[in-house]
């Protein structure tokens, strides 16, 4: 574990992202109000107070994130003029190559039914591994009628290059034209470790992309050979193991090749500076934020000619191309600005500024990040130190979280069935609940199995179980990260899609034992945004 107190000197707008008002010298409150969320095409163009437009700067930020991504525009006060989102298209890259199934009935079914794991849509499935799947099928008294035995390649099925782009183009069309010509700037945050090799010639991606929670262990016995021990990228999820994994599969154009993160590719499709990357992103590749630059272990790596140059977050990198501005009505002087990780913008919506704060981001996964003045390193636990300013934001994420929720219920069961629960009686299920094999945080565990069984009756007790199980799960995560040498935890704020839900975060109150609240903004795309405000202002 390395644990080290610095305090890298660097201006320290994000913890104040909010300059006094030209006008009257002093810090203007942010908009209170929720944001106005809009509808998948709809955006709206009036100001926090429905007045209109007047002719100032307004600044961009997008967030992909795992499940959707979305943009906030704001003005220098942190103001939202506009929000929308969108799903992600599911391209598909090359049709799933299913083996025919085999029918099982009888012994087959009772052997393999015993180890279900969850429910995907409304078959059963038990994933025994990315080769190959068990569908179960149920009749109306929940009786096993017939099972599945679907072998798939291990091949990525959704084309998320073109879902991507696509997605990027159309939150482009979404932003209000009236709006487009005040656009001082623009930020993307995206998934964290999400790793895209690209050719430098053509531009033309080399590999499928590698996703934030894939892990490559064949790469993990090098990468360890190389760094210091429990290092941030002693991780399959790293992406260093996924750069590695990439050199040694014997990649073709490795001499062109270049690595980038998804938040930098995108940002890269409209700047057009290829190369470049944030040191949020860049951490999981070796990057260290504290001197700066890539440790010497790294840089005498043949694949280290990959590597993206690092900028802070909210870095001016240049202004936003010419055929991209002109088509949606940008003005001249539009500049795009380096990105971070999904989790650190929902951290910078937050707001929280004082060490001891912490944010929790309940979306598809469980992202924690507590801001501490000690740095602390542990790939054992799935701990990191991601650089914010001059402070350090201690964490990690688990792949517990949203998604696994959404697996057995919609976003409206949720709501109905949460308003049944009371968060204040302790429920006595015990689960981990994980969409498949494998836990990156407060376990570092690429074996670690779903547990989500036995499953009562009622789904009101089935999802209080879960919400009280994912908080255990938090809960463990800040035990362990006071107990690594991080500032103690005071206060959490809720970001994410989960943040919505009132008796979760109750729920999380008394298994934390902490004041846990929703942050007056939740979203990560919020975070951009103050990303861009910050780009422009030091432009
Ligand atoms: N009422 C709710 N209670 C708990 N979780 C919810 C509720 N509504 C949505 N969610 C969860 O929020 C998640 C989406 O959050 P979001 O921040 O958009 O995710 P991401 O950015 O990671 O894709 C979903 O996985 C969903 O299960
Ligand atoms: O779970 C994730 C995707 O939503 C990412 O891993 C999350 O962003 C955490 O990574 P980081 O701490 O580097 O931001």
């Amino acid at each position: 574990m390395l644990v080290s107190v610095h305090r890298p000197t660097c201006s320290s707008l994000f913890l104040n992202p909010l300059q006094p008002s030209q006008e009257n010298g002093h810090y203007r409150t942010v908009n209170k109000r929720r944001p106005t969320s809009m509808s998948l095409m709809g955006s709206s163009s009036k100001n926090g107070n429905g007045g209109q437009v007047s002719d100032q700067r307004l600044y961009l930020g997008m967030d992909f994130g795992t499940s959707g991504a979305r943009f906030a525009i704001i003005d220098k006060h942190g103001m939202i003029f506009s929000e929308a989102k969108r799903e992600y298209p599911k391209y598909m890259r090359e049709q799933v190559d299913c083996l025919p199934s085999i029918l099982l009935r009888n012994e087959g079914i009772r052997f393999l039914a015993s180890l279900c794991t969850y429910v995907e849509s409304d078959v059963e499935v038990l994933r025994y591994s990315d080769e190959f799947r068990v569908l179960v099928d149920r009749d109306i008294q929940g009786k096993l009628t017939s099972l599945f035995l679907l072998f798939r390649k291990s091949e990525e099925t959704i084309d998320w290059i073109r879902s991507w782009k696509t997605t990027l183009f159309s939150l482009l069309e979404d932003v209000p034209v009236n709006l487009r010509p005040l656009i001082a700037s623009i930020s993307i945050d995206g998934t964290s470790a999400t790793t895209i090799i690209l050719d430098s010639n053509t531009g033309e991606p080399l590999w499928r992309p590698f996703l934030y929670n894939e892990s490559c262990p064949d790469a993990l016995p090098m990468v360890k050979s190389i760094a210091p021990a429990n290092h941030t990228v002693c991780s399959g999820t790293s992406t260093l193991c996924k750069l590695v994994s990439w050199w040694n599969i014997g990649g073709a154009n490795k001499t062109s090749a270049v690595l980038l993160h998804q938040s930098d590719w995108l940002l890269w499709i409209l700047h057009g500076k290829l190369g470049v990357s944030d040191y949020n992103n860049a951490l999981k590749v070796g990057y260290d934020p504290e001197v700066e630059s890539y440790p010497l272990w790294l840089l005498s790596q043949p694949y280290s000619q990959l590597l993206p140059s690092v900028k802070a977050p909210g870095a001016s990198i240049g202004f936003l191309k010419e055929d991209i501005r002109t088509k949606f009505g940008f003005p001249k002087d539009c500049v795009v600005c380096t990105g971070t990780t999904d989790s650190i913008a929902a951290f910078l919506a937050a707001r929280a500024t004082e060490p001891g704060k912490a944010v929790t981001s309940l979306g598809s996964t469980l992202a924690i990040k507590l801001l501490s003045t000690n740095r602390i390193e542990d790939a054992r636990f799935g701990v990191y130190s991601h650089r914010l300013d001059d402070k350090w934001l201690v964490g990690g994420a688990s792949n517990t979280g949203g998604a696994v929720l959404r697996q057995i219920f919609t976003d409206e069961q949720l709501e109905k069935l949460s308003d049944h629960i009371n968060p204040m009686e302790a429920s006595p299920l015990d689960y981990y609940p994980l969409q498949a094999v494998g836990e990156r945080f407060p376990v570092a565990d690429p074996e670690m199995a779903p547990r989500l069984h036995p499953r009562p009756q009622s789904d009101v007790e089935y999802l209080h179980g879960i919400l009280e199980s994912i908080a255990r799960i938090e809960a463990k995560a800040y035990r362990l990260l006071k107990d690594l040498g991080a500032t103690q935890v005071e206060e959490v704020f809720t970001a994410g899609g989960g943040a919505k839900n009132e008796k979760w975060i109750r729920i999380r109150e008394r298994v934390l034992g902490l004041p846990v609240r929703r942050a007056i903004q939740t979203e990560a795309a919020y975070g951009a945004a103050l990303l861009a405000l910050k780009g422009a202002q030091h432009n």
